[in-house]
């Protein structure tokens, strides 16, 4: 049986494995397990055939790890050890600029970031001592959200606070989805035939977290969110930018800064305007039978996005290409519609059949002629922790890989 490498990714209450072939390109299975720590935890193997099973109802990550690793056993698409395992981690501060073979520092250095991303780096940490005690013999690597966004210039990093606290505390903007970013990055490069390093583009990745991206000649120069994954665009739960003295507003009403914070991760974005859910589908029915809380939180969606669409071309001025990717950006064309209407004047004009037209698996342009281009391009996270997986487990089996960088602080 060839080589093959395992891709993990541990969110707080699911996750999600993807086996990738010897040359970390061929998709071989995945599996995503969801509400872990909740009742009805549930397992559902995706590819390449459906199939879904209740897990036991405290089932944690170990649990859902384990059956999963069983069935893609039992099904023969594992066979013996994987070569590498890649995991996605969330945070990985001023110290990460590219992914890194796991070795004991490098664990050290995620639990040190864990406070700047208390609902991620716990949840990856897991994922990371449960596959070694799995696999103790294959390599793991560690491929961080925030690696791309390494290059962000500071005066696009920097908040406009006391600037002891950057230098003491390390607040700043460190930006997420780093890795969707940059296999956007590469698509588009790849359809335009140039190389990444003269490639500019804004990109929108929209999914339950959102986040855009200002890339300049191949370099991420700005991003919406900050120093966790909250700030910026408006999410799913999560309320994106808010005005910080909503926290002394509420705690003269009795409400302590803890429940604002849990609030704002979890009980806000489009769930807590419509009142109804954070599925961007469900919402966009409910619009169409004349639900007034979906109308809103769609349309404040959309507002915001655009906001920061017309922010980004201040950090790059001409990009080849606005690229909509995550599951909304992907497959909602009234996202992009509504979103684009309100930056009419600034050259994205859409086709608004080419946006109706545009499937999930048939990414290309959607822009009127003489417009600038808009592009729908179906992300994979997945595919780039494979790849770069493959690449340091490959060339790099022993110590760290010089990519990782020690900070002064
Ligand atoms: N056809 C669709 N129309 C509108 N929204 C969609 C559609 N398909 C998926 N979505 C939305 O995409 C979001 C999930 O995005 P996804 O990228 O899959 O999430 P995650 O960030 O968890 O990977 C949900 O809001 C979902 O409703
Ligand atoms: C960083 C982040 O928001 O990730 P996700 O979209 O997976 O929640
Ligand atoms: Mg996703």
């Amino acid at each position: 049986m060839a080589d093959t490498y395992l891709v993990v990714n541990c969110g707080s209450s699911s996750v999600k494995l993807a086996l990738y072939d010897d040359q970390a390109s061929t998709l071989i299975a995945t599996a995503l397990a969801e509400n872990l720590g909740f009742d009805k935890a549930r397992l559902r193997i995706a590819f390449p055939r459906e199939s879904t099973e209740d897990l036991a109802v405290d089932a944690g990550h170990q649990q859902a790890i384990e059956t999963c690793i069983s069935r893609f056993r039992e099904s023969g698409w594992l066979e013996g050890d994987p070569a590498g395992i890649g995991h996605r981690v969330v945070h990985g501060g001023e110290r990460f600029r590219a992914s890194v073979l796991i070795e004991p520092t490098v664990v050290r250095a995620i639990e040190e970031c864990a406070a700047l991303a208390p609902l991620h780096n716990p949840a990856n940490l897991t994922g990371i001592h449960q596959l070694s005690r799995i696999f103790p013999r294959t390599p793991q690597v560690a491929v961080f959200d925030t690696a791309f966004h390494q290059s962000l210039p500071e005066h696009a990093f920097l908040y406009a606070l006391p600037y002891r606290l950057y230098q003491d505390e390390g607040v700043r903007r460190y930006g997420f989805h780093g890795t969707s970013h940059r296999y956007i990055l590469q698509q588009l490069a790849a359809d335009l035939d140039k190389p990444e390093s003269e490639t500019s583009l804004i990109s929108a990745h929209l999914g339950n977290g959102c986040s855009i991206c200002a890339i300049r000649d191949g370099q991420s120069v700005d991003t919406s969110m900050g120093l966790t994954p909250l700030e910026g665009l408006v999410m799913g739960t999560r309320s994106g930018d808010i005005d910080p003295g909503l926290f002394d507003f509420l705690a003269a009403k009795g409400i302590e800064a803890r429940e604002t914070h849990r609030m704002l991760n979890r009980e806000s974005g489009l769930l807590g305007i419509s009142g109804h859910t954070n599925d961007m589908r469900e919402l966009t029915r409910l619009d169409e039978q004349g639900d007034q809380g979906a109308s809103r939180a769609i349309e404040v969606f959309c507002f915001r996005l655009a906001r920061y669409i017309g922010a980004m071309l201040a950090s790059v001025n001409c990009p080849d290409a606005l690229v909509f990717t995550g599951g909304i950006g992907e497959n909602s064309a009234i996202v992009r519609a509504r979103t684009l209407s309100h930056l009419q004047g600034l050259g994205f004009d859409l086709d608004a059949q080419a946006n109706n037209t545009h499937g999930r698996d048939s990414a290309g342009e959607i822009q009127l002629s003489g417009s600038r281009m808009i592009k729908v391009i179906r992300t994979n996270e997945e595919l780039v922790i494979a790849r770069d997986t493959h690449h340091l487990t490959v060339n790099e089996t022993s110590s760290v890989s010089p990519a990782t960088r020690a900070h002064g602080r």
